[in-house]
């Protein structure tokens, strides 16, 4: 019970020194000083500073409008004694391609994970076999006058995303392309099936990034990697993906279930130890990445290594006398 209370101070302590989605929309987080934008009606450059000047966007009048374009669904399943929830895309119909209505499943599923405290991992996966093929197009013909608020909703949720306190990976299969593939880099790690296809093919549709993986996909494998990766709009195999650096794993070809081979590479790597001290260091990396400032990085650091040191998981494995052989 008291590794429990003092567990969960731990992680909410952590959750408010990181306040997930405060940096995606602050004025100040639109851009960096460097950043530049193309005007759509002139495809002239704005200058950072009129980036910075854009107001925050009322992500609830969004939803609202979002919910209106249906089909397809996004299903949540939470496992307490692994530990590991399976969050499923699900439009099989149209390859897992996302409506309005998925996007605000899955930003109220993201919520519910927000809340999980027993959780330790999250795997992202579609129903039969493709992870996802981006926007439905359906709902991209009819939202065409909508872009920048659906870009502001999903960024929101795939922020909230990848700062959970849960080791998150993308099951990468079949098809996995344009907003697919943007989906794929919200996780911490990319798991990829021996058949599948990953591919930002976004500038062959005319489009630049929607849901925030220039941002992502440039901190993952730096500048000179993405502009490829974006610009030329390929679309790798699983040995080109591990070989950029894109895909942490690729699944071996005889695999029967690749959902389960993805829960136990996880468990073998990530996820054997401690929930809550698990928990913990996910959120200092989170927190390490999001702060602008080293000495601000190391304060957040400090605290909860503060929260672990004496706790009552130490005090267990000091008592057992672990050798690490
Ligand atoms: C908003 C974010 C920005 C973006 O995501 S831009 C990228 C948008 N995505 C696309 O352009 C993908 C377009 N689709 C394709 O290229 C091909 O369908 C793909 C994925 C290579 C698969 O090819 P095939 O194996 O030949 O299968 P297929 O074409 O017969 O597809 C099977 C059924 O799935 C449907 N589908 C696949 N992706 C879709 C999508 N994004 N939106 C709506 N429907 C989609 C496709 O239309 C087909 O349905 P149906 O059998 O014709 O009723």
């Amino acid at each position: 019970m008291a590794l429990i209370r003092k567990s969960n101070t731990i992680c909410s302590r952590a959750l408010k020194i990181l306040q997930p989605s405060s940096s995606a929309f602050s004025p100040s987080g639109a851009g960096n000083a460097q950043s530049q934008s193309v005007d759509k009606q002139t495809c002239n450059w704005i200058p950072a500073k009129r980036l910075h000047s854009f107001k925050r966007p009322n992500l609830h009048v969004i939803r609202n409008q979002l919910a209106r374009f249906e089909g397809g669904s996004v299903e949540l399943e939470m496992n307490n004694d692994t530990g590991i929830a399976i969050l499923t895309l699900n439009n099989p119909r149209r390859m897992n391609s996302m409506t309005g209505k998925m996007m605000v499943d899955m930003a109220d599923k993201v919520s519910e994970l927000e809340e999980w405290h027993e959780g330790k991992a999250l795997i992202m996966r579609g129903a039969d076999g493709n992870l996802c093929t981006g926007g439905d197009l359906t709902f991209v013909r009819k939202a065409l006058h909508y872009g920048e608020e659906m870009a502001a909703y999903q960024h929101d949720t795939l922020t909230r995303l990848l700062n959970l306190p849960l080791i998150s990976v993308a099951l990468v299969q079949g098809h996995t392309l344009g907003g697919g593939a943007e989906l794929s880099t919200a996780c911490d790690f990319r798991v990829m099936s021996s058949s599948a296809k990953i591919g930002f093919v976004q500038i062959k549709m005319g489009l630049s990034t929607a849901w925030g993986a220039a941002t992502r996909l440039t901190r993952l494998l730096g500048r000179r990697k993405a502009i490829d990766l974006l610009c030329s709009a390929k679309i790798l195999l699983p040995d080109a993906a591990l070989r950029e650096g894109l895909v942490d794993y690729v699944l071996p070809k005889i695999c029967t279930d690749e959902l389960a081979e993805t829960t136990n590479w996880l468990l073998r790597n990530l996820c054997a130890y401690d929930t809550n001290i698990t928990r913990v260091v996910k959120s200092l990396v989170v927190s390490a990445e999001l702060s602008m400032d080293h000495y601000q990085a190391l304060d957040a650091e400090r605290k909860l290594f503060g929260q672990t040191w004496g706790g009552p998981v130490q005090r267990k494995m000091l008592d057992a006398n672990v050798k690490h052989k």
